[in-house]
């Protein structure tokens, strides 16, 4: 069942409709006498709506950048702003409210629950919100009909990585966040997972932020983002995103 208050007015806006916000975002850690600058000061705002990739090599700053969109880390100093509400200002249990009703996440490497099948993965997320998507319209959607009763250990890459998006899409996200989602999956596998996170946005409106170090996946986004040293170097707009099935790499 869907619900209609999360599903208003969802659609792609470049323009002034941000549901993310990052002001002047850093991430410092101290590690005896080392001070690492995992992200410098960052402003960014995420679009209603958009597909947004963020590219960059290794300890760049990327799974930080998410990880804090996320909720899962706090800024060290900066604003991050979801739908106007200050999540600088939210307690633990309003953090894990936004964690658990506005966000998905999507991992390299599933991390599925092993002694759960897939429907019992989904229904898991699907009973921590209010008015999840149905579990098994989700996992048709995913073309998991028929492994439904499967346990993690008895399906491919591809499919455990279409159960963890399942998962997240059960609970009808307003922000879908994958870090590396293709990273453990060959090429055509890879481009499968990558035109079911477009379809979740086309269909369902979530925005999706995207994270990898694979270049030509950021051709299929509505922006891209390039980072280097902690720092955003570059953001890129796609007047004509490609379709997953068109990229190569
Ligand atoms: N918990 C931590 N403690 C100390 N340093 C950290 C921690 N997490 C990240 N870092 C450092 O912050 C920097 C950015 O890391 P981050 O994981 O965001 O990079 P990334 O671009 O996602 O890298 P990768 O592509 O390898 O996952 C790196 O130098 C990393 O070593």
């Amino acid at each position: 069942m869907t619900n209609p208050r999360k599903n208003h007015e969802r659609r792609a806006d470049m323009t002034n409709n941000a549901l993310m916000r990052l002001n002047r975002v850093t991430r410092t850690y101290h590690m005896g006498e080392v001070t690492v600058n995992a992200l410098k000061e960052t402003t960014l705002d995420v679009y209603q709506g958009e597909i947004l990739v963020i590219l960059g090599p290794s300890g760049s700053g990327k799974s930080t950048l998410l990880n804090i969109m996320g909720g899962m880390d706090l800024p060290t100093t900066g604003e991050v702003f979801f739908d106007k509400h200050n999540l600088g200002l939210a307690n633990d249990n309003q953090l894990t409210s936004y964690r658990r009703n506005e966000i998905g996440f999507v991992f390299q490497f599933y991390n599925l629950i092993p002694d759960l099948t897939a429907r019992e993965n989904v229904e898991l997320a699907a009973d921590l919100v209010d008015g999840p998507l149905a579990v098994a319209d989700v996992l048709r959607d995913v073309d998991l009909a028929d492994r439904m009763d499967h346990f993690p250990s008895q399906m491919s890459g591809g499919e455990q990585q279409r159960v963890s998006i399942a998962r997240a899409a059960v609970k009808n996200p307003r922000l879908l966040l994958c870090d590396e989602p293709t990273g453990a999956l060959d090429y055509q596998t890879g481009k499968l997972i990558l035109a079911l996170l477009v379809q979740i946005n086309r269909d369902r409106g979530s925005t999706v932020v995207i994270v990898t170090h694979n270049t030509p996946i950021g051709d299929m986004a509505h922006r891209v983002i390039r980072m280097r040293d902690g720092a955003i170097a570059e953001i890129r707009e796609n007047a004509s995103p490609l379709s997953p099935e068109r990229i190569e790499w």
